[in-house]
C-alpha cells in the first residue's frame, strides 16, 4: 500500500465507501485528503482511492471507471476494486451509478434505489473463489435492505426539489458497452426489470462475498430504447441528464454518510460468507489463505 498524501493524513481505514460511476468523478465536500494506492491478489483498483472526511465520517472515494473515465463497464476489475477497500475495513458500500429507466413513471433525473437485480454480464468474473475454495453466497437478496433504506430516508432528507426517488426496483445488468437493442429492450421489460446499467454485477456478487454491505444510488438518465417517444439513448444524452443530478446526488450521499455513521446498522451481508464457505479453511493451502487473507478474517 502505498499513500501520497494531498493535506496531512489521518486515519487510512474507513468504515463507508462510496463508489462514483459515470459522472461521479469526486466528492466535492470531502475534506482532508488523501490517496491510497493499493495492491490486491487480483490486481491495481480502477484507482487510488480516496479517504476523505464528509461531516466528520471517514469515507473511501473510489472512481469506478478511474480518472478520465478510461475503462469499459467490462474492464473495471471489480474484484481489486472491492477487495481493496476490504483492506481499508469497509462495512459498507454506497454504489453510485447511471442507469436507464425501463418503466414509465421511472423519469430521466428521478432516483431509483434497487432491491433486486438480473445479471445479463457475460466475459466478467464475478467471484473470489476457485483455484482452491469453495463458496456459494446467498444473492437472494443481492442489495442490502438496511442500508438501501438508509438511502432513502437520506434522499428525502436532502430536500431536493427536482424529481422523485422510487425505492424498490430491479436493475438489469448488461454487458455492455453498447446500449441495447430495441428488441432487448423490450425483452428486459417483459423481465420485469425496472433499470438498466452496466456496472452493478458483479460489483454486488463480489461486495456480498467480502461481507461488505452494498446498495445502489441510481441516477436515471434516459429511457433506453423501448419508448414510443423519447429517443433512443446515447452516451452523450445520458452524460447531460447525469450532470443535471450529479450536485444532488452528492447531496444524498452526505445525508446517507451521516446516517450509516450514526445508526451502523446490521446487515445480511456482514456474515454472508460466514454461512456460505463450504470448503474449511484448514484444508486451503498456504497460496489460497493469502489471496484470500483480507475475506477470511
Ligand atoms: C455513460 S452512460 C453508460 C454508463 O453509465 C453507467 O455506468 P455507472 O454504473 O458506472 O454509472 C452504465 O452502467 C454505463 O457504464
Ligand atoms: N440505457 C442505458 N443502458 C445501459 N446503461 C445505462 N446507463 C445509463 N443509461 C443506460
Amino acid at each position: 500500500m502505498t499513500i501520497s498524501t494531498i493535506e496531512p493524513s489521518t486515519a487510512l481505514s474507513a468504515d463507508i465507501a462510496v463508489i462514483g460511476g459515470s459522472g461521479l468523478y469526486q466528492i466535492q465536500a470531502l475534506t482532508n485528503k488523501r490517496s491510497v494506492t493499493i495492491q490486491t491478489p487480483y490486481g491495481s483498483p480502477s484507482d487510488d482511492i480516496v479517504l476523505g472526511e464528509l461531516e466528520g465520517v471517514t469515507v473511501a472515494f473510489l472512481t469506478r471507471h478511474g480518472q478520465g473515465h478510461k475503462l469499459t463497464p467490462s474492464e473495471v476489475p471489480y474484484r481489486a476494486n472491492i477487495y481493496a477497500l476490504k483492506t481499508l475495513g469497509v462495512r459498507y458500500i454506497v454504489s453510485v451509478s447511471a442507469v436507464g429507466s425501463l418503466q414509465e413513471p421511472l423519469k430521466p433525473l428521478d432516483m431509483v434505489v434497487p432491491d433486486q437485480m438480473i445479471d445479463m454480464t457475460k466475459q466478467r468474473v464475478s467471484t473470489f473463489f476457485g483455484e482452491g475454495a469453495v463458496a456459494h453466497i446467498s444473492m437472494a437478496d443481492p442489495l442490502c435492505p438496511a442500508l438501501a433504506n438508509i438511502l432513502t430516508r437520506a434522499y428525502d432528507k436532502a430536500e431536493i426539489d427536482e424529481g422523485t426517488c422510487h425505492p424498490q426496483a430491479t436493475y438489469i445488468c448488461i454487458e455492455g458497452p453498447q446500449f441495447s437493442t430495441r428488441a432487448e429492450s423490450k425483452w428486459y421489460r417483459q423481465m420485469q426489470a425496472d433499470v438498466i446499467g452496466m456496472t452493478n454485477m458483479p460489483e454486488a456478487k463480489l461486495a456480498r462475498e467480502a461481507s461488505i454491505a452494498y446498495a445502489t444510488l441510481a441516477l436515471v438518465t434516459d429511457f433506453d430504447c423501448w419508448h414510443p417517444t423519447e429517443e433512443a439513448v446515447s452516451a452523450d444524452y445520458a452524460i447531460k441528464n447525469l450532470m443535471k443530478n450529479a450536485e444532488n446526488a452528492q447531496k444524498v450521499i452526505k445525508e446517507a454518510v451521516a446516517l450509516i455513521a450514526a445508526e451502523s446498522p446490521d446487515s445480511i451481508a456482514h456474515n454472508a460468507l460466514a454461512q456460505a464457505l463450504v470448503t474449511p479453511i484448514e484444508a486451503m493451502d498456504e497460496h489460497t489463505k493469502i489471496r484470500l487473507a483480507a475475506l477470511l478474517t
